[in-house]
């Protein structure tokens, strides 16, 4: 496996740590936090480092003292006050400037951890300033140097961009987009159209109400009539100093979502748009002068590849999103679970609702996945940093393109796995914090709409883990002739063992023999190539029986493919927190409890397999699963105790969970109380209660129009 993030933060002194992370108030969470196992200062300035630390304090405290970002306890804003706030507060962002590039130079992974930060204040002026500067201004920026003037324009806000791939019938399937970009060189310009309102350009962030430019992708017609495939082109859909429409453009916003609503996503239709030629994104294909094209790919396929290459970034960035979004779930679940009680051994004594079983077992393994998804995003996020300098220094060595695939068959699994466990997360933090987890103030259902379009965009999920699948099945042929083969980062390599790994069996004797992750990262190993075995084996009885190859791939997906691409991700992810948990270079003091959270994320994903385990052999017999599912307990209880501490590691400041129940002190019933009263209207008698006290109905009155 190749290197990932290393260990290397040093912890610093306990007075360090003092400075940078202050205690938190005492009250009903102090008696957790002094059970905890290790110092959650400690484990934060080992995960994060001064650093980091440092610039998140920095964020957070920004956001804290500026009014535009002030909460606004009580009061319900309408969507259009929404999203004016939205764009106050992303302009606010470009006036803090929060990062240089000489520190995103010396450290990318700044960047990651400033939308992380944005993100835990509210997602809707995070999207709308990453789509802009990140995918409107880094897909330009790695385009060609051409661009310059536009960078300028993007960076200083002159110009506002959004990203328009989805069409209103077309999103998937990217090879279906309908809008056309025809050359014309008698005046040196594209015409933008749209064929139809099918192919208006539909569900795009920032285009509903106040972008100016769009990467619109189109299929490039060359004056031969030939069709090149699909491009992308940079189109003014706004006057800049009025947001009136361009000519020729029909521009609008979707209506309201079920979440994110801060966020404008608009429609777009274009009616002989003529653009410059120099705005085609020359990334895959260019244009002369005399209109022949050309490309430095001669492969249509590897030239598709290229052009949606972009999108792995946003991938990465989900799985991070995501793996934030339940760290914010658990950050509420857990602290109100320790500071709610309910019934008790004794008539006297009621017991905090994390000692039950049941609520350990609902949270703590997400609280497990929260960190192995954690640190699977960062180290994704580092190997993509990489493969982004070769883009920009235009490598075109055989390594690169390997490791572009590699990155995109991991992020096509990962957006879906960290997404869905975060999605399933907060549904199952809403329900463990009771009723008070239904109350809109305490934030869990704000989380879950807010995640849920993490599932779908930037690719369909269920979609996205084909491609994983396909990137797999790639391999066989290799296998199957025992010819050797690596990949940039390794992920694969495993599966040159194939012919030996197949041929394992469960080797724990007793639930201890459990208890280290190396059990369940052996058992995966064995997972994976037991359903790339079977993948294989169905897809080819399928064409054997007359399928077409269309025919044959879809019908190996439910139980094959997609079981394969899940198992992958889930091998990859644990297989590098495995790694990193078992470093000798990490504290003592952390490591005990690093590696149970390990352990227990191994064993509750594999867990959710054990069926196809019992399936294919590679366990027998009543006690193996009692075995797994025993180990799965204790590392619940093992880890209760400890559950507050690695909240605090990573939850955000009390300004910004913005959830009373989910407050550091864990005086949750003073917290909600507090806020129920300064909603503006509790107290206050209804404007419409003469509908009560005078209006009386006249029952029956209706009952003859029935
Ligand atoms: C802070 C967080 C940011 C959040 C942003 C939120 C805003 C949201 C924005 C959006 O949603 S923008 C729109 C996003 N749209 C999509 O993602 C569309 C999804 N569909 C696709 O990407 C593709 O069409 C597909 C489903 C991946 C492939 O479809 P198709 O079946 O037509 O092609 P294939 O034959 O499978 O692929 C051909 C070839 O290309 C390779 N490939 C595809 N994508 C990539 C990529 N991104 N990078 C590298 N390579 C790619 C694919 O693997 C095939 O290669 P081979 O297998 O032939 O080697
Ligand atoms: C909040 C939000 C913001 C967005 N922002 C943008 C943006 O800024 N720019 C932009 O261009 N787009 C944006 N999108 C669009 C987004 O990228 C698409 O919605 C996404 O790619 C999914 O495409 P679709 O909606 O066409 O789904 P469809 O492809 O129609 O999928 C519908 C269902 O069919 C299933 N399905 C489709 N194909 C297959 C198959 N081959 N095999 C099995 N099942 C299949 C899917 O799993 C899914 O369940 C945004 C979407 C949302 C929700």
């Amino acid at each position: 496996m190749a290197p990932t993030l290393n260990v290397k933060q040093a912890t610093g002194n306990q007075s360090s740590w003092n400075t940078l992370l202050p205690d938190f108030p005492k009250g009903p969470l102090s008696k957790y936090r002094k059970k905890a196992s290790f110092n959650w200062k400690e484990m934060a300035m080992f995960l994060d480092g001064e650093d980091i630390i440092r610039l998140k304090n920095r964020i957070f405290s920004a956001l804290e003292s500026d009014p535009f970002f002030a909460r606004h306890p009580g009061e319900e804003l309408s969507r259009e006050k929404y999203q004016e706030l939205t764009f106050l507060r992303c302009k606010r962002l470009f006036e803090y400037d929060f990062l240089t590039q000489q520190e995103i130079m010396e450290n990318p992974l700044k960047i990651l951890n400033l939308v992380i930060c944005i993100g835990m204040y509210d997602w809707s002026p995070c999207l709308q300033f990453f789509l802009h500067c990140g995918v409107f201004g880094g897909t330009i920026l790695s385009a060609s140097k051409r661009f310059a003037n536009f960078v300028k324009k993007i960076y200083n806000m002159e110009i506002f961009g959004c990203f328009a791939l989805t069409e209103l019938s077309h999103g998937t399937n990217t090879k279906g987009i309908r809008t056309t970009a025809t050359f014309d060189h008698n005046t040196q310009e594209f015409i933008i159209n749209s064929p139809d309102f099918e192919a208006a350009k539909f569900w795009v962030g920032n285009m509903g109400k106040h972008a100016t430019h769009a990467i619109v992708y189109a299929q490039l017609y060359t004056p031969d009539g030939q069709c090149q495939g699909l491009h992308s082109f940079i189109v003014q859909i706004r006057d800049t100093k009025t947001l009136l429409p361009m000519p020729g453009v029909m521009v609008g916003d979707i209506g309201k979502k079920i979440g994110q609503n801060g966020l404008d996503n608009g429609f777009a239709m274009f009616h002989n748009v003529r653009i410059p030629k120099e705005n085609i994104l020359n990334i895959t294909g260019d244009v002369s002068p005399e209109g022949k094209y050309s490309s430095s790919f001669t492969d249509v396929k590897e030239r598709f590849s290229a052009a949606l290459g972009s999108l792995s970034t946003g991938r990465i960035l989900i799985t991070a999103v995501s793996a934030t979004n339940l760290k914010l779930a658990l950050s509420i679940a857990i602290r109100f679970s320790a500071t709610r009680r309910q019934f008790g051994p004794t008539d006297e004594e009621e017991i905090p609702v994390i000692e039950y079983q049941t609520q350990q077992w609902r949270l703590l393994p997400y609280l497990a996945a929260a960190y192995a998804l954690d640190y699977f995003s960062k180290s994704l996020f580092e190997n993509f940093v990489e493969f982004y300098a070769g883009l920009l220094t235009k490598q075109k060595s055989q390594r690169q393109a390997d490791l572009g695939r590699e990155i995109h068959a991991l992020s096509a699994a990962s957006k879906p796995l960290s997404s869905w466990t975060a999605q399933q997360a907060a549904q199952e933090c809403r329900e463990a914090c009771g009723g008070h987890g239904y109350l809109a103030m305490n934030r869990l259902g704000e989380i879950r709409n807010d995640n849920d379009p993490n599932c779908t965009y930037e690719g369909d999920n269920n979609v996205l883990l084909q491609q994983t699948s396909n990137y797999l099945m790639s391999w066989m042929n290799c296998i199957r002739n025992k010819v050797p083969f690596e990949s940039p980062l390794g992920t694969i390599n495993f599966l040159q063992d194939y012919h030996h790994i197949i041929g394992w069996k469960f080797k724990a004797n007793s639930v201890d023999d459990c208890m280290d992750s190396s059990a369940p990262l052996a058992a995966y190993k064995w997972l994976v190539c037991y359903l790339l075995r079977e993948s294989d084996l169905k897809l080819r009885k399928e064409k054997q029986s007359g399928h077409s190859d269309f025919e044959a791939k879809n019908n190996c997906q439910v139980y094959f493919c997609r079981s394969l691409a899940i198992a992958f991700v889930e091998q990859t992810v644990l297989q590098r927190y495995h790694d990193y948990t078992h470093d000798p270079n990490i504290p003592s003091t952390l490591q005990p409890v690093l590696k149970n959270l390990c352990a227990l994320y191994g064993l509750w994903s594999l867990s959710k397999h054990l069926a196809v385990l019992y399936q294919g052999g590679y366990v027998s017999g009543e006690q193996a699963g009692r075995f797994i599912q025993n180990a799965i307990l204790e590392l619940c209880s093992r880890l209760k105790d400890d559950a507050v501490a690695l909240v605090d590691v990573f939850a955000p400041p009390d300004f910004i969970l913005n959830s009373p129940i989910g407050k550091a002190s864990g005086e949750l019933y003073k917290n909600m109380w507090a806020e129920i009263l300064q909603g503006n209207k509790a107290l206050s008698r209804p404007s419409w209660w003469a509908e009560f006290c005078i209006n009386k109905p006249v029952t029956g009155r209706l009952s003859s129009r029935l």
